[in-house]
């Protein structure tokens, strides 16, 4: 019998991993997650977006407009933020598997930790400042980012115990 053909690429397993680490949050509108893996291919940190520990999902507010402190932007922690605080290990020349291209806030804390590359899917705020101040920021410090265009669409899971 041959090898199987139909599976998985690393870009692919790895994005396929931030992707799912962003189903674990709670944030009603966006569901971002962020997979960091080091130069033996080796994952050091998951994350996803959502709020620090001990402030409740259920008491802080997942509002996306009103006054600022009824709205979920001063409290939520970026899903590669969460990554790179959750990591194992030094992030020197790691790269970030990411579903949304990192805001500017991000964008620091990516350059600081020592990542040498963004790997993303959506660029959905494209043109906005925080965007274009992360590009000036990664262009300057040397981080590359590269857009995902997965030859797969999708990647099922089941958890049904007759697939395995
Ligand atoms: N690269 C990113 C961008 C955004 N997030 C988080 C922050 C919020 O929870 C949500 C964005 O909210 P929206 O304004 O789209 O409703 O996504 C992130 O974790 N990483
Ligand atoms: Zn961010």
């Amino acid at each position: 019998m041959g090898k199987r053909v139909d599976y998985i690429n690393w870009d692919e397993y790895f994005m396929g991993i931030a992707v799912l680490s962003g189903k674990r949050s709670k944030d009603p509108s966006t569901q971002v997650g962020a997979c960091i893996v080091n130069d033996e291919k080796k994952i050091v940190g998951v994350g996803y977006n959502g709020f620090p520990a001990g402030c409740s999902d259920e008491e802080f507010p997942w509002e996306r407009e009103g006054e600022f402190l009824k709205t979920k932007y001063p409290f939520v922690m970026h899903a590669e933020q969460n990554a790179i605080l959750n990591s194992i290990k030094r992030l020197k020349n790691c790269s970030i598997y990411v579903g949304l291209f990192p805001c500017h806030e991000c964008a620091k804390a990516i350059i600081q930790s020592g990542i040498r590359e963004v790997v993303y899917l959506s660029d959905k705020y494209s043109g906005t400042d925080s965007n274009t101040a992360s590009k000036m920021m990664f262009d300057a410090s040397g981080v590359r980012y590269r857009q995902l265009h997965p030859k797969k669409e999708k990647i099922e899971i089941s958890l049904n115990i007759e697939d395995i």
